[in-house]
């Protein structure tokens, strides 16, 4: 397997990956060029100066997965890759203090006019008044995005002596009382600070939450500042408002286009900008190299990511928990699709007892995944599960209770085709999993291998006619299990074989009388 590396990364990462796999790197590369070589490689660590677009995604048939050596992920069709079944991984963490401190750089530099200062000096020139700043001490910081860097730039605001009043959806009171910030409105913010910073990721919800409007309710003489992504301010009424006078200076770190050699903010004074220097210190780009090559060693070894972005992302500690139900939920899917086959339109997973508590996302994904693997192929996987699921119009539901009644958890896979319910029960007993209740009828299986699942008549000369054509056979049956029901009742046997039984051999089960059908399922 190799890894192509298409943005500068870190040496300290190049040399982990390298430990396990060849790499490759290739920066500066077209969209055409990215498209064509990247069929060899098994996976693509990028930063912001990678484009994986559809048609790059198109051409990606061996990726497994692509890591973002950094935070933002708008670069990458996540969509697409999604639907490949290509994992998208980032580094949220390893970059946060320096966007952070970058941004408390521009503030400065913006309330003291240093670059500026710096140039005209440079130039020979002695102009002190020309130069006259604002203290940013008691001034109000207006925040948009409370995450990771946006908590990181209050913090040492208020270091400042700074007010800070932040918007952010998705954070609750009691974490912005914790950190002393006040939550208010996007146009509440506009109307009362004298700096904004905005930190979200770039959204759908994102683009332009800075436009005319906001601009139009922000008092004068205020200054805006953007390290997070190009867009989530509005450059054209950014430019109208600095034309206007009503903004006094802005700090771009980012653009829509970059390198934004043709943005008409590169000419206004008062705008201070750096090419994208956010997450650009050593200490922040070794932690996002480093981060990022074991996400990917990890992958590419089979193992899981920490910092998934189209799976839900589990911490090491759970996955430890988790693990056992994961194989077993993927094994139980792969059983009940091979019993039951396609053309479902729903699909249950039920959680009973303890492990009701947990985070069972993951449990559920490789449910799926086994499910429609025995009728769609290799090409599911973990990521793409629930998409090709949703394009097929099969509706996934998740239920929890946290009783149980024989083991400490269960798992119940419920599905209904032409009808009727279908369903199979699983148990991790030990470490080892089981499928105990098949279609209502309690058996005590271990799944491996091959089995023969099959539904007869309880009454004499049935199973005994069936393990004789196995023997005939040379087919050796190493399991046996066979639901309890009444005599002349419909029951199931489950037999688990060492070897593959061909067709023939199974229509020949078929025919005995009593037996109303049989099923080959191989795990
Ligand atoms: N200039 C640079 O070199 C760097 C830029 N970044 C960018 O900084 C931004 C923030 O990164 P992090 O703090 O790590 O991300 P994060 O995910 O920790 O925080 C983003 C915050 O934005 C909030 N948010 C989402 N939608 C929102 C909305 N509609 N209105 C208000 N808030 C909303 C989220 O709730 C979250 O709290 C990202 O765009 C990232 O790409 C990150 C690192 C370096
Ligand atoms: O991490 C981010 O979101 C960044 O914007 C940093 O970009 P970079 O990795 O320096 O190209």
């Amino acid at each position: 397997m190799k890894i192509l590396v298409s943005d500068p990364l870190s040496e300290e990462g190049i040399e982990k990956l390298k430990e396990s796999f060849e790499v490759d790197i290739a920066t500066g590369l077209s969209e055409d060029e990215l498209a064509q070589k990247i069929g060899d490689y098994s996976a693509l660590v990028i930063r912001s100066g990678t484009n994986v677009t559809k048609k790059i995604i198109d051409s990606a048939d061996n990726l497994k997965i692509i890591g973002r050596a950094g935070v933002g992920v708008d670069n990458i069709n996540v969509d697409a890759a999604t639907e490949k079944g290509i994992i998208v991984v980032n580094a949220p963490e390893g970059n946060m203090i320096s966007a952070a401190e970058h941004t408390i750089a521009m503030i400065m530099s913006l309330s003291r006019n240093i670059p500026q200062a710096n140039m005209s000096l440079k130039s020979k020139k002695w102009e002190r008044k020309k130069f006259m700043g604002v203290e940013v001490n008691g001034k109000i910081l207006g925040v948009i995005g409370l995450g990771r860097i946006g908590t990181e730039v209050a913090i040492r605001a208020q270091g400042l002596e700074m007010r800070v009043v932040a918007y952010d959806p998705y954070i609750s009171e009691e974490r912005a009382n914790e950190l002393g910030v006040e939550l208010s409105s996007v146009h509440e913010i506009m109307k009362k600070a004298d700096f904004i910073t905005v930190h979200t990721p770039l959204t759908k919800e994102t683009r332009n939450i800075i436009d005319y409007e906001e601009f139009g309710l922000m008092k004068n003489g205020v200054r805006v500042i953007n390290c997070a992504r190009g867009g989530i301010i509005n450059e054209a009424a950014l430019i109208d408002s600095l034309k206007s006078g009503k903004v006094a200076g802005a700090a771009l770190d980012v653009f829509v286009n970059e390198p934004p050699f043709d943005n008409p903010l590169l000419e206004f004074e008062n705008v201070i900008v750096t090419p994208h220097l956010g997450a650009s210190t050593e200490e922040a780009q070794i932690n996002v190299a480093i981060s990022i090559a074991e996400e990917v060693i990890s992958v590419l070894k089979g193992g899981f990511a920490k910092n998934t972005i189209n799976i839900p992302a589990i911490k090491p500690e759970m996955m430890s928990v988790l693990q056992p139900y994961i194989d077993l939920g993927e094994t139980m899917g792969s059983v009940l699709g091979q019993l039951v086959g396609g053309k479902h339109r729903k699909v249950e997973v039920a959680y009973n007892g303890e492990i009701s508590e947990k985070d069972i996302r993951p449990v559920t994904t490789a449910a799926l995944k086994g499910l429609l693997e025995t009728v769609l192929g290799s090409g599911i996987n973990y990521v793409n599960a629930h998409k090709v699921a949703k394009a097929r119009k099969i509706e996934v539901i998740e239920s929890k209770s946290d009783k149980s009644e024989e083991y400490s958890s269960t798992i119940t896979i419920r599905m209904v085709k032409d009808g009727e319910t279908r369903s199979i029960t699983g148990a991790v007993v030990g470490n080892e999993a089981k499928i105990v209740n098949i279609d209502n009828y309690r058996v005590d299986i271990v799944p491996r291998g091959y089995m023969i699942v099959s539904n007869h008549i309880n009454r004499p000369n049935v199973i005994g006619p069936c393990c004789l054509v196995l023997g005939r056979n040379n087919i050796n049956i190493s399991g046996m299990q066979v639901g309890r029901v009444g005599i002349g009742e419909v029951t199931i046997m489950a037999l688990n074989v060492d070897s593959e039984v061909p067709e023939p051999i199974l229509d020949e089960i078929r025919s005995i009388e009593g037996i109303i059908d049989a099923n080959l399922i191989k795990l």
